[in-house]
């Protein structure tokens, strides 16, 4: 049973919402906030999929332990499909969040609610050094709000609308994001597998 794993995100919000995931499992999370000099992994791919492969099979083969990756974003349908892969970096490469959310309302704006349907989607990797890769996704369906609303989360939740919860994401706590999530979803799949990615049987 694996008590400790690298989760290869610099992302504040994601390390807190694996820490959360994980906990509850025994299992104890570190991050590459904890290693800053961890190498950057630029994210070349054209999917999720690709994007995660790319981040676990780097820092797997950096810190030579198994490693999950995460690469995840937003995928609106009226725009269609974007910001996707770009989501992180939608309006200018300082992945500023407040202008990506500004970004997306000004290209949403008029469309009404009815085609404001998006879904958040995730793909995580488990990567073992000098081994396999696994990957597994999950989504979660929403809709785009016409203005921000909740403090909570990060990224695109504010302007995420939750249809079963009648809230926005940034509204829920983080255990309410944390069972309904795409990261939530994809990371069940995930649980299914590890005993055997990470005995390699
Ligand atoms: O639950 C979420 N709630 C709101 N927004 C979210 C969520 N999940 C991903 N997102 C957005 C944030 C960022 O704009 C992009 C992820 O980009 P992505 O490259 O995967 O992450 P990142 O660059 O922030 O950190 P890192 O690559 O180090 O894991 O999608
Ligand atoms: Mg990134």
């Amino acid at each position: 049973m694996m008590r400790e794993v690298i989760i290869a995100t610099k992302n504040k919000g994601k390390a807190s919402e694996f820490q959360a995931l994980l906990a509850k499992k025994g299992i104890a999370v570190k991050t590459l906030l904890d290693f800053p000099n961890s190498p950057d992994v630029e994210e070349t791919g054209s999917t999720f999929a690709e994007n995660a492969r790319l981040k676990a099979e780097t820092i797997a083969d950096y810190f030579q332990t198994i490693v999950i990756a995460d690469d995840s974003g937003l995928s609106i349908d009226a725009l269609g499909g974007k910001p996707g892969v770009y989501s992180a970096r939608y309006a200018g490469e300082e992945k500023d969040d407040e202008a990506n959310i500004a970004k997306v309302l000004e290209e949403m704006r008029g469309i009404p609610f009815e085609q404001r349907t998006a879904r958040f989607h995730c793909a995580l990797a488990i990567s073992v050094p000098n081994g396999s890769t696994t990957i597994v996704e999950g989504t979660c369906e929403g809709y785009i709000t016409e203005v921000p609303k909740g403090e909570n989360g990060f990224g695109y939740d504010p302007i995420f609308y939750v249809p079963q919860k009648e809230k926005t994401m940034a509204e829920l706590t983080k255990e309410e994001k944390n069972k309904i999530s795409h990261r939530a979803v994809a990371l069940v799949k995930l649980e299914k597998q590890w005993e055997q990615i990470v005995n390699g049987e």
